[in-house]
């Protein structure tokens, strides 16, 4: 949390205005954050200065890593974080490779677990890197990508956390993440959450322990229309204590969390948090 809050202020106090084109809007940003995770101590990075939804960053991370490419089957698991990207954003409405209602395209795990090859055929990465785990096997090379240039004009959005990188020393499981732009007001709360989640599953379903989660982010901003809550309201407050993330121990492979897992098997034990804060979305 004190990271989180630590970039928050670095934003404000550091931050150079940036005009985006694709959604009109101007950024207060800055270059370069690093922030670490604990999973093996159990530090569940979440936001407490505000309400957080955090079953709802866990269903997107379950969305991608089951290789969803539609808003509904987000819907489904529990989360309505993709319907704005996925059907009002005009760009992506005129797109002719739009397949129609709720469609997002290629992007995050539905290219990321079918990732085309130059000599045909596709490679299923979280298969490959699940199986190598288990086994014991770090190849330097255990990297989940879901960034492929040749096929960003086919998503609703390029990913923004678009690669992890899973490593082993011994029988201790590491995560790096690495981000290209991150909202840090709306999407920072989730993508911690997410790091930590996807760390802690993946030690879970291959057998091994939890070790630090390395969560990089290159263009990080709050936009015009939510500095104000940031500074005035979120930032005024003091943090409370961390819960505790339960998984169901009943989870023990891909399969499982690609059939019968829900967002019932994940609890967090003592969340405590201020009021809800509802910052502006941009599509
Ligand atoms: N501008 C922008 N920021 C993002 O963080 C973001 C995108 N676009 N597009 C793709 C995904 C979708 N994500 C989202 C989308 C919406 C919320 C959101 O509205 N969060 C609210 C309510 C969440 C809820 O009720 O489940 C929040 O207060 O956190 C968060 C992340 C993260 N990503
Ligand atoms: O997991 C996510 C997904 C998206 N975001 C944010 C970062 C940006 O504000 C927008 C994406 O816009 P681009 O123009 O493609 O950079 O969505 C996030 O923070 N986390």
């Amino acid at each position: 949390m004190k990271q989180y809050l630590d970039l928050c202020r670095r934003i404000i106090d550091e931050g150079e205005w940036v005009a985006n084109e694709r959604t009109g809007k101007r950024c207060l940003t800055v270059i370069n954050a690093d922030l670490t995770y604990d999973v093996g101590a159990g530090e569940f990075p979440l936001v407490t200065t505000r309400k957080s939804y955090w079953k709802s960053a866990i269903a997107e991370m379950m969305g991608y890593l089951r290789g969803y490419d539609n808003a509904a089957d987000f819907r489904a698991l529990g989360t309505k974080t993709w319907d704005a990207n996925a059907n009002e954003n005009q760009t992506w409405l005129n797109n002719p490779y739009r397949k129609g209602e709720d469609d997002m395209g290629l992007c995050y795990g539905a290219i990321g677990r079918n990732f085309p090859k130059p000599d045909g055929g596709t490679v299923d990465q979280l298969r490959q890197i699940v199986d190598d785990l288990s086994k014991g096997v770090d190849n330097r090379g255990e990297i989940f990508t879901f960034y492929h240039p040749g096929a960003l004009h086919m998503a609703c959005l390029r990913p923004c956390m678009y690669s992890h990188h899973f490593s082993l020393l011994g029988d201790t499981l590491y995560l790096n993440s690495t981000q290209r732009s991150c909202d840090v007001p709306l999407g920072l709360n989730f993508n911690m959450v997410q790091v930590y989640f996807l760390l802690a599953i993946m030690a879970q379903i291959t057998g091994k322990k939890p070790g630090k989660a390395y969560h990089k982010i290159v263009n990080a901003h709050i936009y015009e229309d939510q500095l104000e809550l940031m500074r005035d309201v979120q930032l005024k407050r003091e943090p409370l204590a961390v819960p505790t993330f339960k998984i169901n121990p009943a989870i023990k492979s891909l399969e499982d969390l690609e059939t019968w897992v829900t967002l019932d098997d994940f609890e967090l034990e003592g969340y405590e948090f201020h009021d809800p804060i509802s910052y502006p979305f941009t599509v």
